[in-house]
């Protein structure tokens, strides 16, 4: 399904399609009315203006919130917004603007929804809504493009949503002003929520992060759609990491949730609560999907698969988790997920999701509440994910074994999928072999394009030479 996006240019070509976007800001000045004043009443608009101003400037330069510490920053770095990334231009507003709004999030099939993506510029949200869009629902994207990793990854997949019609807006879910003006330019029916600070081990280094994004990115995000008319039903993601300690396997969604082991799988538990309070009180429609381990083309850098590429070819050694005793199960494994199953997933999650039923902010009578595992049901430990790198890129791997750390990981995960397989059609299909050759193939044209190449000739003179052995070839005639 989203292999759309799979055979796309690399980081030097998508900059040279980039899109000149327009950038409206949407502070708007009341009108001035000039006056002529005496010359005493001027210095003492000058005096109060100096002072005010010094005392905006200290109120600025203060403030916890206007001042957070920003990811992999040193203390002495200057302040900058965590939202946002260092070079995000973003604003909003105008005419135009709204007009490019309405243009994206219009629907295109009979029936077909209008859906808000949260995260579209990240590695699930890009795939979705473009697998939305190809269907003709209409499709906005918000993104904050924060740098948690490389920015330039991010623009790339945004860039080719605008080719395909995505206009993805450079803003903040913890933007509330942002937000309903958004509300209130598209009716829109759906939400796919994927905006979130992901990673486990990284709430170790930044844990204010996991609090802002996951949960009072959430809780603004469904404060915007209970005062939303309509209000959309709404999809988002929740993580297979809510099972934290449960060790019974496989994961089904009746298990313990309450005993994560990190703080994004806390965070990540926290929405489920919160998204409960939103549906009892507002009668938002909610589903809640627990991703496991999902892997494929334009995935993310900071997940295991992607950095152990990047350090396999460049010779560089690789650390390699394995089971720190004590726990019945003795290999470290994931359930590891296609890219094109999530989409899928996500898209009957859209397609099943009842109606919202509260108006004006009021609750009109029960919505639905739902819950979905979203996995592979077939869990591969990751030693063999490395023996399948070095096979898919002919290089050995330089491996460094070490005990598990109690940095957040989980030894196992397992999904149990038949929930969704009964209620939303999921049927999960690609094994971890054919998902990653697909992810290579991506990860070599985007980064190495010269080893693509080499690799596809390579690939190519065998074939002929077996077809010749074969004598099936029709060069042999
Ligand atoms: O399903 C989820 O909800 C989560 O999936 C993903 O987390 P994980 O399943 O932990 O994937 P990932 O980090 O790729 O580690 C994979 C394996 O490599 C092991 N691992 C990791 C690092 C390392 O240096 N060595 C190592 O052996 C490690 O111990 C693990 O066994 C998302 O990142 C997360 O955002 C969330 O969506």
């Amino acid at each position: 399904m989203a292999p759309q996006l799979t055979g796309a240019p690399g980081p030097a070509a998508v900059a040279a399609v980039k899109p000149q976007f327009h950038h409206y800001h949407h502070h708007r000045l009341p009108p001035r009315h000039h006056h002529p004043a005496p010359a005493s009443l001027l210095s003492k608009l000058a005096f109060w203006s100096v002072c005010s101003l010094s005392l905006l400037l200290a109120f600025l330069l203060l403030s916890p919130s206007s001042a957070p510490v920003a990811p992999h920053a040193a203390p002495e770095s200057p302040r900058r917004s965590l939202h946002a990334s260092p070079s995000s231009t973003a604003s909003w507003g105008g005419a135009a603007w709204e007009k490019k709004v309405r243009a994206s999030a219009r629907v295109r099939r009979p029936r077909g929804h209008s859906v808000l993506v949260t995260g579209a510029a990240g590695f699930v949200g890009c795939h979705a809504a473009a697998a939305l869009r190809r269907r003709g629902d209409g499709v906005l994207g918000l993104d904050n493009f924060n740098d948690y990793y490389d920015t330039a990854l991010k623009r790339g997949r945004a860039t080719l949503l605008a080719r395909s019609g995505v206009y993805v807006v450079d803003g903040d879910i913890g933007d509330a002003e942002l937000l309903a003006k958004l509300f209130d330019v598209v009716p829109f029916t759906h939400v796919l929520h994927l905006a979130a600070q992901a990673g486990v081990r990284h709430a170790l280094v930044d844990p204010m992060s996991y609090v802002r994004a996951n949960v009072a990115g959430l809780v603004g995000l469904l404060e915007a759609a209970r005062s939303a008319n309509p209000q959309p039903a709404i999809v988002w993601a929740s993580s297979s990491s809510v099972y934290g300690l449960n060790s019974h396997v496989p994961f089904s969604e009746h298990d313990r949730t309450d005993r994560p082991a990190s703080l994004y799988a806390a965070t990540k538990k926290a929405g489920e609560e919160i998204a409960h309070v939103y549906n009892h009180i507002y009668g938002l429609s909610l589903t809640a999907l627990r991703f496991f381990t999902v892997y494929g083309p334009w995935g993310r850098p900071d997940m295991a698969y992607f950095f152990f590429t990047r350090d396999i070819l460049a010779g560089r050694p690789i650390t390699v988790y394995e089971s720190a005793g004590g726990s019945h199960q003795t290999t470290i494994s994931r359930d590891f997920t296609y890219i094109d199953d999530i989409v899928k997933g996500c898209v009957a999650a859209l397609d099943t999701a009842g109606r919202s039923t509260g108006s004006g902010g009021k609750k009109r009578g029960p919505a639905p509440f739902r819950t979905y595992n979203l996995g592979n049901t077939s869990p591969v430990p990751v030693t063999q994910l490395v023996d399948l790198l070095e096979k898919l890129l002919k290089v050995k791997a330089v491996r460094k074994v070490v005990k598990m750390p109690r940095n957040g990981d989980v030894p196992y995960t397992h999904a149990n999928v038949s929930l969704a397989q009964r209620e939303l059609g999921y049927r999960p299909s690609t094994d971890l072999q054919t998902g990653l050759k697909k992810f290579v193939r991506w990860y070599l044209e985007y980064y190495h394009p010269e080893l693509a190449e080499k690799q596809k000739q390579h690939a190519g003179s065998n074939g002929k030479r077996s077809r010749g052995r074969n004598g099936s070839s029709s060069s042999a005639r």
